[in-house]
């Protein structure tokens, strides 16, 4: 008999495909044929390549949907309506039991076309408040699964439940010692890790490289800049060691770090509490956002997790402090945080998928 298939999509970041990577291998242990619908070329292709080769990729075009002016926004629709007939072509001829979207862009065209073919879809959504790609296709959700509980209220027009964060099971199986080597510390001093998101941000990398010479007296420092960011000059510089976007050796860069400088998106965030690393979280400012890192970072800091710096006060000055206050309260961050619920696991998770597949 033939496999049971399943279509996953999502894109655009990093963020929108993690939860993706993480539930394929327990739904191939489960019998299903997975495939996945992305674009031609945003960040999911290459991250669904490297991590699962030969699993069958279909890409579709995909427009950008945006709440400001450009020239792109006339042509856009095009596209989406373009995406919406290749992806219905795909699920005719895949017949798949079920559609999983992470969100982004991407996603839109692919439950739309589901909802069409009348196959089951399913959206998770990482964020307090929904971001714009899954707003305009929860109505076509047959359901809707969130990772904090103060989203459900924000679902209109599908049933939603909480499920929680699932975190990338590699993740805790980092080597400090293998992370010191990786960024060529010594591992005498405490480790300070800064990381911008999956895109990198120039907020944060402006703030730890002017406040550089005062963090180097304390401490070490890992910084993950983002792609084309690495600035060559600070090469060499003895405790700090740069990498643009790290794949593989994340999980040991953040077994050896101490304490964590980051963007509040929400699925690095969660990974932090899981590995309970104290965070000083700079979230992404309302004007080049939906503000939804904001109330990320303000759920986090009201449990305890999290110190935040808005990213309109960041000075190299506040930023040191703000700096200086996380490494003084880690203890107690990480007393919250053992408190925390645990996250799903992946099998947990697809499960839970599962159960809105046809015939359950
Ligand atoms: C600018 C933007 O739109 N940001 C959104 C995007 O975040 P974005 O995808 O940038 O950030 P997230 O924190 O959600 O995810 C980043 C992911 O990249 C991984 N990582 C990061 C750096 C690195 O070098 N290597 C690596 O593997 C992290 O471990 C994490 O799993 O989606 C999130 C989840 O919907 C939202 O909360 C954010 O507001």
């Amino acid at each position: 008999m033939e496999s049971p298939k399943i279509i996953l999509t999502g894109g655009g970041t990093a963020g929108h495909v993690s939860l993706n990577q993480a539930i394929i291998p327990p739904l191939k242990e489960k019998g299903y044929d997975v495939h996945y619908i992305g674009s031609k070329d945003g960040i999911e292709k290459n991250l669904i390549r490297d991590s699962f080769p030969g699993l069958p990729y279909h890409e579709i075009q995909s427009g950008k949907l945006r709440r400001y002016f450009s020239m792109k926004n006339f042509t856009d629709p095009f596209k989406v309506g373009a995406g919406v007939l290749q992806a219905y072509k795909q699920i005719k001829k895949l017949k798949p039991a079920l559609i999983f979207s992470k969100g982004g862009f991407v996603s839109v065209p692919v439950i739309l076309a589901g909802r069409m073919a009348g196959v089951p879809v399913v959206i998770h959504e990482s964020d307090v408040t929904p971001g714009l790609a899954n707003k305009l296709a929860m109505p076509f959700a047959d359901h809707v699964f969130t990772v904090f509980p103060e989203t459900v209220p924000h679902v209109k027009k599908a049933s939603a439940t909480c499920s929680g964060p699932v975190i990338r099971p590699e993740l805790f199986d980092g080597s400090k010692k293998e992370g010191l080597r990786l960024a060529g510390l010594s591992g005498k001093r405490p480790v300070l890790l800064v990381m911008g998101g999956s895109q990198g941000s120039a907020v944060l990398n402006e703030a730890v490289r002017s406040g550089l010479p005062q963090l180097l007296r304390s401490m070490d420092v890992i910084h993950l800049c983002g792609k084309g960011h690495l600035d060559r000059t600070l090469d060499g510089t003895e405790g700090y060691a740069q990498f643009e976007y790290v794949t593989g050796g994340l999980k040991d860069l953040l077994k050896a770090a101490d304490g964590v400088v980051s963007r509040a998106g929400s699925n690095s965030i969660f990974e932090f509490l899981a590995l309970r690393l104290p965070m000083l979280l700079i979230p992404l400012s309302a004007e080049k956002s939906r503000g939804d890192q904001i109330l990320n970072a303000r759920l986090f800091a009201k449990s305890g997790f999290a110190e935040v710096l808005e990213e309109e006060n960041v000075t190299r000055e506040t930023f040191l402090d703000a700096v200086g206050s996380m490494t003084e309260n880690a203890q107690r961050m990480i007393l919250s945080m053992e408190k925390a619920e645990p996250p799903k696991t992946p099998e947990e998770m697809a499960a839970l998928i599962l159960k809105c597949s046809k015939g359950e």
